[in-house]
């Protein structure tokens, strides 16, 4: 007989990634955006983990703005470095796995029609930071929902490199994220300005966009 894989339930008896699912979508209905931490799977943090230590400095690219004859290099804006995830690796196949049920399910409880996923590592080296920005723009229907993880063991109020969310376009505030490992932070894409401030020490981490279908006759549009 066929070995079953046993998957962990919690104690209502829903999936563990199922019980942190519901959460994240309970925190989008109510703000619009989530923040968990400890959230992403130790098992598939600890892969990223390895992997983006494995990866030669030199295949991460300056970062750039907007996709195609938009993209910009500059230096105004972010001055992070990127490394695009595939599922080739075994860490990067984990991510994908764990997103794509996260699209999944996001799509049944709040039929967001998440059709793509795309994804990056990022290296923020000291006093590397992204300005405050948004991940898309209303009316082109792209990226519809950002997330983000973070790669950073021990990582302490001192060292910055705080992730700022941005209730709206009129907040200075913001709410301040410690990149932490194992911190998940995901919201709507065309909603939140957010920035990046520079940090004392390398800032790791992994950011993604589910997008909607933007396809005209029949030819897909690829994620980018
Ligand atoms: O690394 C982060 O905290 C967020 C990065 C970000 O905003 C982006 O890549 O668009
Ligand atoms: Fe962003």
């Amino acid at each position: 007989m066929a070995a079953v894989k046993r998957i962990p339930k919690a104690n209502d008896g829903n999936t563990i990634d199922e019980t942190l699912f519901g959460l994240i979508a309970d925190d989008l209905v109510n703000q619009g955006f989530s923040i968990r931490h400890g959230a992403l799977p130790d098992d598939i943090s600890s892969s990223l983990y390895a992997h983006q230590l494995e990866l030669n400095s030199n295949i991460y690219v300056d970062a750039g703005i907007g996709r195609g004859d938009d993209y910009l290099k500059t230096e105004f804006v972010r001055t992070d470095e990127i490394c695009w995830i595939t599922s080739d690796s075994e860490a990067g196949s984990k991510w994908v796995g764990w997103t794509t049920k996260l699209q999944r399910f996001l799509n049944q409880r709040l039929f967001l029609g998440l059709f793509s996923f795309e994804s990056h590592f990022a290296h923020y080296p000291p006093g590397a930071y992204y300005k405050r920005h948004y991940d898309a723009f209303r009316g082109q229907a792209n990226r519809v929902l950002s997330i983000v993880t973070y790669l950073n063991p021990g990582w302490g109020p001192s060292d910055g490199g705080e992730l700022v969310v941005y209730r709206d376009e009129k907040d200075r505030e913001g709410i301040k994220v410690v990149p932490l490992y194992g911190t998940v932070v995901a919201f709507l894409s065309e909603e939140f300005p957010h920035e990046v401030l520079p940090a004392t020490r390398d800032r790791y981490s992994v950011a993604g966009w589910f997008r909607v279908n933007t396809s005209i006759n029949n030819s897909i549009d690829p994620p980018r």
